[in-house]
């Protein structure tokens, strides 16, 4: 998978979003389409975006019974994106579904998207996960165990915060992507985000993408904001 860090484009629709990539010159990109955007621009967006040359990822997080999770992957499939996700809570069936789905709406020719599994988000801290899913087990022990049910499904890897990346990787395998937001570069405000960290502690704890939305798209130089990030994930010099 492309290594670049994946901006979220968590804009409210296609005008905004196109002058946000113009900043961006040639620079071919990997970007993140989420609920905001296609709800309001739908499949247009995606095929725009491939046409401008980045690689996107559909993160509309699926999450309901499998054979609706199945048909909606089915449709995905074919808008071209890249990556796309659900939610582990729906359970090993739903995501066996989800790939089929998708191997079913593939274009003949192309390789299905990848599909990864939010196992617990980053917006959630263990003290939540606790009361509110009445969850008794640690945060990192349910992270671990959403990551197993989703490779056993067959998944190619999680949605996941940095600190649990490197126990996924030693218990489930460096092949199974780990794919992590809440990613602040040192000082940056975390808002809604609980479990966070810097593109640095990401590299180090080997994670396989950092995914990054207002450290970048709410800079007053975006370009620039990114290439820092970029250069402390890759381990450069800033
Ligand atoms: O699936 C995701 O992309 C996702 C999962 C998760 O656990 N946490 C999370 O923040 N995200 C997304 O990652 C992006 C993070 O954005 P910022 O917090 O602005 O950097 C948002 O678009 C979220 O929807």
């Amino acid at each position: 998978m492309n290594q670049s860090p994946i901006i979220a484009l968590d804009f409210s629709g296609k005008k905004e979003t196109m002058e946000f990539l113009d900043l961006f010159g040639n620079e071919e990109l990997f970007v993140k389409i989420g609920m905001e955007l296609f709800y309001k621009e739908g499949p247009s967006v995606i095929s725009e975006l491939k046409d401008r040359g980045h690689d996107v990822f559909l993160d509309l997080k699926l999450h309901d019974i499998p054979n609706t999770v199945k048909r909606a992957m089915k449709n995905l499939a074919q808008m071209g994106c890249d990556l796309v996700n659900v939610q582990a809570a729906g359970g090993s069936v739903m995501m066996e579904a989800a790939l089929e789905g998708l191997e079913a709406g593939t274009p003949a020719g192309q390789t299905r998207p990848l599909c990864i599994s939010v196992t617990q988000l980053t917006s959630t801290s263990e003290e939540q996960m606790q009361s509110e899913q009445l969850i008794s087990a640690s945060l990192g022990e349910s992270v671990i165990h959403y990551a197993r049910i989703s490779q056993q499904a067959g998944l190619d890897g999680v949605v996941c915060s940095v600190q649990e990346a490197a126990m996924i990787a030693s218990q489930i395998g460096t092949g199974f992507l780990t794919v992590c937001p809440g990613i602040r570069p040192a000082g940056a405000a975390a808002g809604d985000q609980k479990r966070v960290a810097t593109p640095q502690q990401a590299r180090e704890s080997g994670v396989s993408s950092i995914v990054v939305g207002r450290p970048i798209t709410t800079s007053a130089t975006p370009f620039e904001s990114y290439r820092l990030i970029k250069q402390e994930w890759e381990g450069g010099q800033a």
